[in-house]
């Protein structure tokens, strides 16, 4: 893949299974057919198999537990998401977080199986933590302004800035995305101007009368 990135997580907003999922992957295949911009989405897993099988966009697993299959009731392993499907994984996003233990041993299961990692941090030093693990991504999401509406490019851009730089310090082969209530072009345009190579979002996507719409928006300014 190349040019920004943008990965579009799904969370556990959808009440059902298919209709919310399909209905956003549709749009992220047709917005980047569209434009060339490399749309990914991050389903849960209940969706994640159809999305993976149906649509001819990167899948990523919101999650992915540090384990070998075996007798783990409850966890979800890299080789179950490989097989659904799936392109690659967050690990420890603000809603699902992990140890640096259990970070570095999702990031383990990622590489065994090929996934792309993107681990996503809360500030700086975590950051530069992730960073030395040499995932393929990391994702900095100031908690405070998920699922908002308020956007990190606008609200603190310092962070973004700051992270960058960190992660260039610690291990310049590492990407890096931004998250946390983009929601427009102008959003995206301001995060790579700051030197991150895409974002990670959520509800201004998830939650537009139209999705296509959104991400027309989104890339409207690449
Ligand atoms: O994974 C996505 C992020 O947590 C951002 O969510 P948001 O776009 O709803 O603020």
């Amino acid at each position: 893949m190349t040019g920004p990135l943008i990965i579009v997580n799904l969370k556990a907003y959808a009440e059902g299974t298919g209709e919310q999922a399909t209905r956003i992957a549709a749009a992220a295949r047709e917005v980047a057919e569209e434009s060339g911009a490399v749309i990914g989405v991050a389903p849960a897993y209940t969706d994640l198999g159809i999305i993976a099988r149906d649509y001819d966009v990167p899948v990523y697993a919101q999650h992915i537990d540090g384990v070998t299959p075996g007798a783990h009731t409850g966890h979800v392993t890299a080789e179950q998401v490989r097989a659904a499907g799936a392109f690659g994984t967050l690990i420890n996003h603000s809603e699902r977080r992990l140890t640096l233990a259990e970070i570095e041993a999702s990031l383990t299961a990622a590489r065994r199986c090929g996934l792309q990692a993107v681990i996503c941090t809360n500030n700086v030093a975590t950051t530069a933590a992730a960073a030395a693990l040499g995932p393929e991504y990391v994702a900095i999401e100031p908690p405070e302004l998920i699922g908002t509406g308020v956007s990190v490019s606008k609200a603190d851009p310092g962070i973004i800035e700051r992270s960058v730089e960190a992660v260039r310090r610690v291990n310049p082969a590492v990407k890096v995305l931004t998250g946390a209530g983009i929601s427009t072009g102008e959003c995206v345009k301001i995060a790579l101007g700051l030197g991150t190579d895409g974002v990670l979002l959520a509800s201004g996507v998830v939650k537009a009368q139209d999705p296509a719409a959104a991400l027309r928006d989104l890339v409207s300014l690449l």
